[in-house]
Formats: C-alpha cells, sequence, structure tokens
C-alpha cells in the first residue's frame, strides 16, 4: 500500500507522508506501552494499596501526557499532510493530464476520470487521516502490549503470541476478500458513471425520438448491476468480517481461560491475572476494528491504483531539440494509423496529401472515411503508425506539443465553453488580446451579431459547456476563439447535423476567409464549401481515392462527382463547372443557397487572381 501511496504522490510529497505515518506508529507504540503501564499500577493497586501503587501511577501518568501530546501533534500534522496529498494529487494527475495525447480522452475516460478524481483523491487523502491511526492502534499496539507481556508473566504472553498469527491470517484472507471484490465493484461503478453522464447527455435526442424509456434501459443495466456488485461485495465479505471479529473474541476467551486455569493451579498472583485480564481486554478492542480499517485501507489501496493506471498512461514523446515550422504546408507522406492496431482496421491507410497556405483544403468522404483522423494526427491527437505528418517541413513529432498548438487552431463540432463569459471564453485562445482584437475576431466570425443581441454583449455567461447559447452562436464563440488564437494553420469541422442557413453560410464563408493567408482545412459536409475549395481531398475506407480541384474532380466523374450529384439531389442544388465572371473586389461571395432571389454563384478568388474559366458554381435548381 505505501508503495502505491508514494508513488502516486511522488517524491515531493514522500517524506512528509513517511513521517506523518512514522508520527503515527510511534504513538500506536506509546499506547501499547501505557497499556502495559496499566498491569503494575493495577497489581500494586490490588495487592498492596494505592501507596504502593504511586510510583508507576506517576509513570503512567507522565507517559500518557506524552502519549496525548505526541496525538494531537499526530493529529495536526496527519491533516496536513492529508490536505497536502489532496492537493499534491490533484495537481500531478491534472499535470499528467495535459501532456496526455488528446486522442486519450475518449467518451469513457470521463466517467473513470471523474471517479479518479473524486473518490480517488478523497480516499487517498482519507490515509493519513481517518484510516492509518485506528489500524495501526489495532495492530501496533496489542504487537507492543503482547511484547510487555512477557516482562509479567510469560504464560500468558505466550498464549497471546501464539493466537496472533491466527488472528493476522483470518485479517489478511478478510482484506485480500475485500480487496478483489472492491475492484470487481469499481469497474462496475465506472461504467454505471459513464451511463449516468450519457443519459443526461443523450436527453435531448431520446425526447425527440421519444426514446426515453428505451434510452434508460443500459442506465438501468449498469445501476441494477452496481448495485448487485454491492451486495455480492456485502455478501462475500461480511462471513470473513464476522470470521475475523469472533476470532478476536475467542483469543480474548481462550487467554481469560489460561489465566483462571493458571490462578487456580497457584502459578499466577490472582491480582496479577486481574490486571493482565484488563490490559488483554484494553488491545483486544481496536483488534477487533482492524478488519474494518484494513478493509478501508485495502479500498483505498485500489483507488491509488488506478490513480497511477492514470499516471502511468504515456504521454506523447515529446523532442529532446523542438524543430520550429518553417511556414504553414501541411502534409501526410504516406500515413497510416489505427486506433486499436490489435482489433481495427487501420482508421487512415497510406494517405498523402498536400495542403499550401492561402488554400482551402475541403476533405470529403463518406462517414467513417478518416476525415476527422486527418484533424487528429495533424493536431497530434495521436501519432502515426508509419509515415510522417508535417507542418511546415518539420515533422509534426519534432515540433514540440506547444509550439505545435501555437501554430494548429481546431475549430471541431462538439464545441465546449467554459461556465464563463463569452469574452473569457476567448481570451483562452489569447489571454492578453486587446479589446480592438477581440472585436475584429468577432467580426469576422459573425460574433459581432450575436453579441449586438445579448443584453450583457461580451460579458455574457455562457453556462456550462455554453448551455445559455444556441448551437449557432456557440459555433461563431468557437470560430471566433480559433481566429483569436491567429494560428497559421486552421481545421474546420463543419456541422455534419444542420445548423441554420445563416449559420451554416458563416462556417464557409468564414472558411473562405481564412484562407486568404492560412492553410484551412475543412471537414466539409456542405456543397457550398466544398465548391468554395482549392482542393478537395475525397477519402474512402482511410484511402485517399480522388483529389485535385473541385472542377476538375467533377469532370472526371468519379467518387467526387458521384458525390456531388448525391448532394444536390438530396438538397435539390445544382453544381456545374462553369465560366463564371469573378465578382469584384470582394475574396468570397456569399452563400445564397436559401435565399433564391438573392442567388448568386459562390466561388473564391484570392487577390491578384482572376476567376479561372471552369470555376465551380453552386445554384439554386431554376
Ligand atoms: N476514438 C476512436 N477509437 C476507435 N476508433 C475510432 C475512433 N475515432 C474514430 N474511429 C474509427 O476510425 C475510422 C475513421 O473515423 P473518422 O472519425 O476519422 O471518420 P470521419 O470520416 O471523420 O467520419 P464522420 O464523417 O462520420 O465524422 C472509423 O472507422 C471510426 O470508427
Amino acid at each position: 500500500m505505501i508503495r502505491a501511496f508514494l508513488r502516486a504522490l511522488g517524491p515531493e510529497q514522500a517524506g512528509p507522508v513517511k513521517r506523518s505515518l512514522a508520527l503515527t506508529t510511534a504513538v500506536s507504540v506509546l499506547q501499547g506501552v501505557v497499556f502495559a503501564l496499566l498491569v503494575p499500577v493495577l497489581t500494586e493497586l490490588l495487592r498492596e494499596g494505592p501507596r504502593a501503587a504511586l510510583g508507576w501511577a506517576a509513570a503512567l501518568a507522565l507517559v500518557t501526557l506524552v502519549y496525548a501530546l505526541l496525538r494531537t501533534l499526530g493529529l495536526f500534522v496527519n491533516f496536513r499532510v492529508g490536505g497536502a496529498i489532496s492537493h499534491g494529487l490533484h495537481h500531478r494527475i491534472g499535470e499528467h493530464l495535459v501532456r496526455l495525447p488528446l486522442g486519450w480522452f475518449t467518451g469513457n475516460r470521463v466517467g473513470e476520470l471523474n471517479r479518479v478524481v473524486t473518490d480517488g483523491v478523497s480516499r487517498s487523502t482519507n490515509v493519513p487521516v481517518h484510516i492509518y491511526p485506528p489500524l495501526a492502534d489495532a495492530v501496533v499496539t496489542p504487537v507492543v502490549a503482547v511484547s510487555v507481556l512477557f516482562v509479567w508473566d510469560w504464560r500468558i504472553a505466550l498464549a497471546a503470541a501464539a493466537c496472533l498469527p491466527v488472528v493476522w491470517m483470518v485479517f489478511t484472507l478478510s482484506n485480500d476478500a475485500v480487496g478483489r471484490n472492491d475492484a470487481a465493484r469499481d469497474a462496475v461503478s465506472d461504467e454505471a458513471a459513464s451511463r449516468v453522464l450519457e443519459y443526461a447527455r443523450s436527453q435531448p435526442v431520446l425526447r425527440a425520438f421519444g426514446r426515453t424509456e428505451q434510452g434508460g434501459q443500459s442506465l438501468d443495466r449498469a445501476l441494477t448491476s452496481e448495485h448487485g456488485a454491492a451486495r455480492r461485495l456485502l455478501l462475500r465479505i461480511a462471513p470473513v468480517m464476522l470470521a475475523y471479529s469472533f476470532t478476536v473474541r475467542l483469543t480474548f476467551a481462550l487467554i481469560m481461560v489460561c489465566a483462571v486455569v493458571f490462578v487456580l493451579d497457584g502459578g499466577l498472583d490472582p491480582a496479577l491475572a486481574v490486571a493482565l485480564l484488563v490490559l488483554v481486554a484494553r488491545f483486544t478492542h481496536p483488534l477487533a476494528t482492524a478488519a474494518d480499517q484494513g478493509a478501508a485501507l485495502r479500498m483505498a489501496t485500489n483507488r491509488l491504483d488506478r490513480i497511477n493506471a492514470v499516471l502511468d498512461a504515456r504521454p506523447l514523446p515529446e523532442p529532446e531539440s523542438p524543430v520550429l515550422p518553417q511556414g504553414a504546408v501541411v502534409e501526410f507522406d504516406d500515413v497510416t494509423f489505427s486506433y486499436d492496431r490489435k482489433k481495427d482496421a487501420p482508421a487512415l491507410d497510406g494517405v498523402t496529401l498536400r495542403a499550401e497556405p492561402g488554400t482551402l483544403t475541403a476533405l470529403i468522404g463518406p462517414s467513417g472515411s478518416g476525415k476527422t483522423t486527418v484533424a487528429r494526427l495533424l493536431a497530434r491527437f495521436h501519432d502515426a503508425d508509419r509515415g510522417q505528418v508535417r507542418l511546415g517541413g518539420a515533422d509534426v513529432r519534432d515540433i514540440g506539443s506547444e509550439e505545435l498548438s501555437r501554430h494548429v487552431a481546431l475549430v471541431f463540432q462538439d464545441v465546449y465553453l467554459f461556465d464563463a463569459t463569452i469574452a473569457e471564453n476567448l481570451r483562452l485562445a489569447a489571454p492578453d488580446a486587446t479589446g480592438e482584437q477581440l472585436d475584429r475576431a468577432a467580426a469576422l466570425s459573425g460574433l459581432d451579431t450575436v453579441l449586438a443581441d445579448l443584453p450583457e454583449g461580451w460579458n455574457t455567461r455562457v453556462g456550462e459547456g455554453g448551455t445559455a447559447l444556441s448551437g449557432g452562436q456557440k459555433q461563431r464563440v468557437s470560430i471566433a476563439r480559433a481566429l483569436l488564437k491567429d494560428a497559421p494553420v486552421v481545421v474546420l469541422d463543419e456541422a455534419s447535423s444542420a445548423l441554420d442557413s445563416e449559420n451554416e453560410a458563416l462556417v464557409t464563408r468564414t472558411a473562405v476567409e481564412l484562407a486568404r493567408d492560412r492553410t484551412v482545412l475543412v471537414i466539409a459536409h456542405r456543397l457550398a464549401t466544398v465548391a468554395a475549395a482549392d482542393r478537395v481531398v475525397f477519402l474512402e475506407a482511410g484511402r485517399v481515392v480522388e483529389s485535385g480541384a473541385p472542377d476538375e474532380l467533377l469532370e472526371r466523374g468519379g467518387r467526387y462527382a458521384d458525390f456531388v450529384r448525391t448532394r444536390e439531389r438530396a438538397r435539390g442544388w445544382r453544381l456545374t463547372a462553369s465560366d463564371v465572371t469573378p465578382p469584384p473586389a470582394s475574396t468570397a461571395t456569399e452563400d445564397h443557397e436559401n435565399d433564391p432571389a438573392r442567388a448568386r454563384p459562390l466561388r473564391r478568388t484570392r487577390p491578384g487572381t482572376s476567376g479561372a474559366p471552369g470555376a465551380v458554381t453552386a445554384h439554386e435548381p431554376s
């Protein structure tokens, strides 16, 4: 246990924890001495009267005083160490989590982490404060008392000493049973915690489809199995705990019988026998509670093992001499990657692609084809199994995570906002951003119109996870946050579920705008965005099956053309390769797919270029 404890706490906390445990052990030893001193005091009192007992009583009073002082000191020290453990563990877990690859944080880990950080840490904090002191009293005090018994009567001492190994054996059995069954219950509790979170999060979907009852079934099952595991734990440990308690009481009865026999034999002074039995009765009580404390310690050790498992998760290796990316070209060179090499087919299989600064690349393909995985490998959520992901000519593994994160801004679909103001949420990207910079990001992302409608503007609190804002509003905050970061590479995961048309068009517009001077990759679901891209990369089953300019691909009549046709049918769109005049000054025209009256070709050009013949345009069907 102590090894698991010290491993979890790390070297800084090891010293104070060892000192606290040593002090607690010393206090329990002293308690044994106090109990032992009762024997001469009582013997003299019963044999000769109070006067004869005075010397021993003074010694007892002195040792008791020292014991009380040390016990009080121990209490303070243990509470302080408990606080330091809580702080230290949170700190260590937190520091470790930020170094773990983002790919580690899958859905199930949320429930597990929640329990590790709350229940795990609080039980560990309890070890020096509430668990170890009574356990030391239960184990160390009797051992000291039995040792001292040898001074007064070796036969009684021998009888007590002979019982201790049996008591220890039953104690170990009970501890093992608790350990095994608690670990089994813990796994089931994790599952239940995850299901509770899932049930709460999926309420909108469940209600929308009238499946609240069915949706609750997996939660019901998880809770029922948690209840079953708790009952099994109780049923399996109750007999061994009872057996332990019985053994301790049997020990006391045995020693008492021995004492009576020796007194009747005339070999033991009755006064000494009474005193010895008082001593034995005194240490039997804490000994009887040892099984409870042992169980609590075993459960805490199980939690510590889980904390250690989190701390053992390997961070992605950081380069010893980080390389700075030279520019913002994104390259995937024959990249293969599997989430689970033993179980799954590769999510990416020999992917090669290149995205230049000042261009917009649309990643498209069927669901599960690997688009999001491309974005994740670029941001180094995971490392490629084979091949190289490069940014500005440098392998992302050689760049160093902080530098990489400065270079790549991600806007994912599942926008998470902190329960703070809109301004504070944006400043997460650039803590020192000026009001002017915030306003610029807001204007570019369309957040300015949202702010204008909110009475408290920038100071509006968004609620936990951004619940006080609509999906589109959250996305605007998220885009503005990415803009404020001012990273040369932006990855935008366009919402696959429908946002309102204004918000959808905004995402396309922002992507186009950003691509003027950045490398922009969009996981695109909308034809308008695809049409506005410079290059399209079509993925299927983790492979690039087609790539090139959208109009070229359309003319080629391959997978991309099929994709476009399917989408056109689904949305009543028509997308053609046509010769159109580039729009004047503006670099990006608006998407009016839902406004026939204003429908204009959607296309983009960069400064200094004119619309090339064959540019892809999107029209409402006539
Ligand atoms: N965290 C994960 N663990 C295991 N497998 C995963 C994980 N994320 C994705 N996959 C698998 O990897 C493959 C590629 O998934 P990816 O999310 O990259 O596809 P996608 O093209 O972005 O899909 P969609 O358009 O539906 O978001 C799929 O087979 C998917 O099941």
